[in-house]
């Protein structure tokens, strides 16, 4: 899918959203689109060295599908880098379930003023964060589990942000995750077309588990061809159980009961 052009510099690329319709980016020396250069500026051989070794080991390994190793930079690594744009300096950051490393890496190598979290369950790809991690000198904490787990809960709530990238349903993104952000903290839930429908149609859920009105915003539309669709939810309260209890261990206020 992915030819290089006559021209030198250009390449001419089938991307992953317009596959009938072919159109040009420039690449830099080493692959990268120079919007690459645009995200993640000094630290952009970081990212290319990140996008080699999901190119070599991806696959492999079982974290990305053959068809995205020509579409890694656009629908990987610089999808989730723009999700920059929505984090405030110095943030406390959690990316749930982050599997390859998405959006969490790249996160991370645009932006060292935040404090990062990985979390994932699985073994295997937790060992593989923790190479790349390494590999890379990054300053990223990489925790073994699933967000909805009591301990996992207790050693990671505060956070000023929480990420998540193809994981769950809003649903169960906003159970798992809004008790882990402070009061007035942010899930970001990086969705595609059908985002404004999943936020309709899971609205009593996230409120029920603490969360305000959500909304759909995009990010990334300056340097991307098809921006990041990110669904925003803010934690408004603490999460309530069906008795009426807060799952936060505080009691339930006139105040809360009124909202
Ligand atoms: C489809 S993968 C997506 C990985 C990565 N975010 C990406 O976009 O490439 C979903 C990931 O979420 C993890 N996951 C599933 N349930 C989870 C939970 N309850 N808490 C944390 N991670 C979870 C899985 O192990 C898996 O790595």
């Amino acid at each position: 899918m992915l030819d290089r052009g006559e021209r030198s510099g250009r390449l001419v690329v089938n991307t992953w959203f317009h596959v009938k319709h072919r159109h040009e980016v420039t690449a830099l020396t080493g692959g990268a689109p120079e919007a690459a250069r645009v995200v993640f500026g000094a630290r952009l051989e970081l990212a290319e060295r990140f996008a080699d070794l999901l190119r070599e080991h991806g696959i492999e390994r079982g974290l990305i599908g053959p068809r995205e190793l020509d579409r890694l930079w656009e629908r990987h690594l610089l999808n989730s880098a723009v999700l920059a744009e929505l984090l405030p300096p110095n943030s406390r950051v959690l990316d749930v379930g982050s599997g390859a490393g998405l959006p969490g890496i790249p996160l991370a190598i645009a932006r060292p003023d935040l404090t990062l979290t990985l979390l994932e369950p699985m073994a295997r790809r937790v060992t593989w964060l923790q190479e790349v991690i390494t590999e890379l000198a990054l300053t990223v904490e990489v925790v073994r589990g699933r967000a909805e787990e009591g301990p996992v809960r207790e050693r990671l709530a505060g956070q000023d942000i929480v990420t998540a990238r193809a994981v769950a349903p809003m649903e169960r993104l906003a159970k798992w995750c809004l008790p882990l952000l402070r009061p007035g903290g942010r899930l970001l839930a990086m969705k595609g077309a059908s985002a404004a429908e999943e936020l309709e149609r899971d609205a009593a859920a996230i409120s029920a588990a603490g969360g305000g009105r959500g909304e759909v915003v995009s990010c990334g539309g300056g340097v991307l061809e098809v921006p990041t669709t990110v669904v925003v939810v803010k934690r408004v309260a603490a999460t309530r159980s069906a008795a009426g209890r807060r799952r936060d261990g505080g009691r339930r206020t006139r105040k809360d009961r009124g909202r």
